[in-house]
């Protein structure tokens, strides 16, 4: 079996962390693709090598020097994020599909390295009002961050285009349904019906 690799990007609190959790639990065939990145890890919330690989910046520029992601990205200012070519390709060693879960550039630039092996799916929240409530509903960030992440939401929602597909997450467990459709059939090349 060769193994596939599935993007889903989405602008922040449009759904895709919680879209991608669903996803894993139900189909086995597939592993999370854990990133690095620079930022502190969040309290007791998050652990080293499950959410992230929690690295300095000069160890993540060293990485960049030694040409180990396939992308990666300063996706708020002063953190960096990348996909390691180690973890999709211990993923796929172990006989696995990979499943990440990057910004709206890190899936345009995942699609460009892997082409027909990538799936790249956008995940589109149903406007920026309810965005912004799902941000503030989720309370982890300060109002100054939620509104950076509006700001380069209205930037990314310009992006859909360059997606193979676009799953808009309104009601969630339609939305999971319509993933868990879409991925099924990409894995297993009934990519005609996508
Ligand atoms: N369809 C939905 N309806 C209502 N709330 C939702 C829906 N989907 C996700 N949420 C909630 O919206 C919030 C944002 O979701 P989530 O954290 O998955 O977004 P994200 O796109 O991964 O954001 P980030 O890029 O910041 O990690 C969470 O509190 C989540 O529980
Ligand atoms: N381009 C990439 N973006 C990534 C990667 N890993 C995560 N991300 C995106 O960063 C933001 C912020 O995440 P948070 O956990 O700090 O809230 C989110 O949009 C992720 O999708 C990556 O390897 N490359």
């Amino acid at each position: 079996m060769q193994g596939k690799i599935i993007a889903f990007s989405a602008p922040s609190g449009a759904g895709k962390t919680t879209i991608v959790q669903r996803l894993l639990a139900r189909i086995p065939e597939l592993s999370f693709s854990i990133s690095a990145c620079t930022r502190d890890k969040r309290g007791r919330t998050e652990a080293n090598g499950k959410d992230y690989y929690f690295i300095s910046v000069q160890e993540f520029q060293e990485k960049i020097r030694h040409d180990s992601f396939v992308e990666w990205e300063e996706v708020y200012e002063g953190a960096f994020y990348g996909t390691l070519k180690s973890e999709v390709e211990r993923i796929w060693e172990n006989g696995h599909h990979a499943v990440l879960d990057v910004d709206v550039k890190g899936g345009v630039s995942i699609k460009e390295f892997y082409k027909d092996r990538a799936l790249a799916v956008f995940v589109k929240p149903p406007s920026l009002e309810v965005l912004e409530q799902r941000l503030r509903k989720r309370a982890t960030d300060s109002d100054a961050s939620i509104s950076a992440r509006l700001y380069k939401a209205n930037f990314e929602l310009n992006f859909e285009d360059r997606f193979d597909v676009v799953i808009t997450n309104d009601d969630l467990d339609r939305a999971v349904d319509e993933a868990e459709r879409i991925v099924r059939a990409f894995i297993t090349d009934e990519s005609a019906i996508l």
